[in-house]
């Protein structure tokens, strides 16, 4: 298959089919900032001694914060997270350096045609109606004995290096994270873990280019990340947005330097059986700058099986039945290709029955 363009210009919005419906479209803008998402600091976390006369541990006051932003919104940031900064700079730094590589060197990484890592342009999915504003690189880092480094650009140099270092520390602070949120759910503390059998990894950067007509098209569009949870590292641009109450309205989180933005993925959202929500979300783009995003996407193993962890008294299940997440995650992909067909077939019917209906006479 012939690679996509990329060039990013006022004809390739047009041409290439990047217009989104009016009801798509971003309603805020990029740098329309909303403090509503928590900022949380994970500052004392593993310090579970309270204080004498039945105050809280620093911990449990933590536990507290992550559950409710993970009942009102499934989203919230973290900062004090111990992840060093230098870290974080290098592979910021290194990934936009990759996008500045001349078109043929990224192609050689080509992901079309389902090549598990790499480089495409807009999404990962092929047959989208409409096309996503950015570009990406992904690579598949956990478990390490699955890693093909031959999906892994090997340019610029250190790449690599950094990556795989990054991915190791990403991985501790998820574990760290859903630690919380298994004792929130009054379980173990290794038991989403657990139900990860062997957790995935997956790291997706995503470049968007700076974009001549912002308003009419969205850099990734509305979705909720299939997995456990994902942990997001953006620049200082904006361009990350949330709905909490089925797309009415959306708010645009503050990016903060250093801080990272934890998604909650439709995994974790079933396993606690829908009490944390699967966080709504898409990102839009702006005419001045281009904006850089990572997003490690904790999965669970794709043999593992997606269940509630623990149904509460009264409660129901709120799956029929037990699936794995392999099954969860096609249906899930295919069903948001399939929606986005269903709306272009819908929209082209209205289309076409305005176009036959009789010209009413005008008297004068
Ligand atoms: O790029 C993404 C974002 C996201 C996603 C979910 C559902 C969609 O229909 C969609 O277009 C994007 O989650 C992902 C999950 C993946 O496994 C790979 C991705 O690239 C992504
Ligand atoms: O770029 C962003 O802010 C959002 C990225 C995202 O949602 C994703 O990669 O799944
Ligand atoms: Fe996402």
């Amino acid at each position: 298959m012939a690679p996509a363009s990329m060039e990013w210009n006022e004809n390739s919005l047009h041409e290439k089919g990047f217009i989104r419906d009016e009801d798509e479209r971003p309603k805020v803008p990029h740098n329309k900032f909303s403090n509503e998402i928590p900022v949380i600091s994970l500052e004392g976390i593993d310090d579970l001694e309270g204080s004498d006369g039945g105050v809280k541990s620093r911990r449990a006051e933590i536990c507290e914060k992550i559950v409710k932003a993970c009942e009102d919104w499934g989203i919230f940031q973290v900062v004090d997270h111990g992840v060093d900064a230098r870290l974080l700079s290098e592979m910021t730094r290194l990934a936009r350096e990759f996008f500045q590589l001349p078109a043929e060197e990224k192609l050689r990484f080509d992901m079309t045609g389902g090549k598990k890592g790499g480089f495409i342009v807009s999404s990962h999915l092929q047959g989208e109606t409409v096309r996503d504003w950015r570009e990406i690189v992904t690579y598949f880092s956990y478990p390490i004995k699955a890693r093909d480094y031959s999906r892994w650009p090997n340019k610029p140099e250190d790449w690599r290096l950094v990556t795989e270092e990054y991915s190791e520390v990403l991985m501790g602070l998820a574990c760290k994270l859903l630690e919380i949120l298994s004792e929130a759910m009054g379980l173990e503390k290794e038991a989403l873990t657990k139900a990860c059998v062997d957790m995935d990894q997956k790291v997706v950067v995503n470049y968007y280019p700076k974009c001549p007509q912002p308003d009419l098209t969205l850099g990734l569009k509305r979705h909720t990340d299939p997995g456990t949870i994902t942990l997001l590292l953006q620049d200082q641009v904006g361009g990350l947005q949330a709905t909490h109450d089925g797309g009415k309205s959306w708010i645009t989180v503050q990016p903060i330097e250093g801080a990272f933005v934890v998604n909650l993925g439709d995994h974790g959202h079933y396993l606690s059986n829908g009490r944390f929500k699967n966080a709504d979300h898409q990102a839009v783009v702006n005419s001045t700058t281009s904006r850089l995003s990572i997003a490690t996407f904790q999965n669970p193993a794709p043999e593992a099986t997606v269940y509630p962890l623990k149904i509460n008294k009264g409660e129901k299940s709120i799956m029929e039945k037990p699936i794995t997440f392999a099954d969860m995650y096609k249906t899930k992909m295919s069903g948001d290709l399939e929606l986005a067909r269903l709306k272009k077939l819908a929209k082209e019917k209205q289309q076409n029955s305005e176009k036959l209906k009789p010209v009413k006479n005008i008297h004068v």
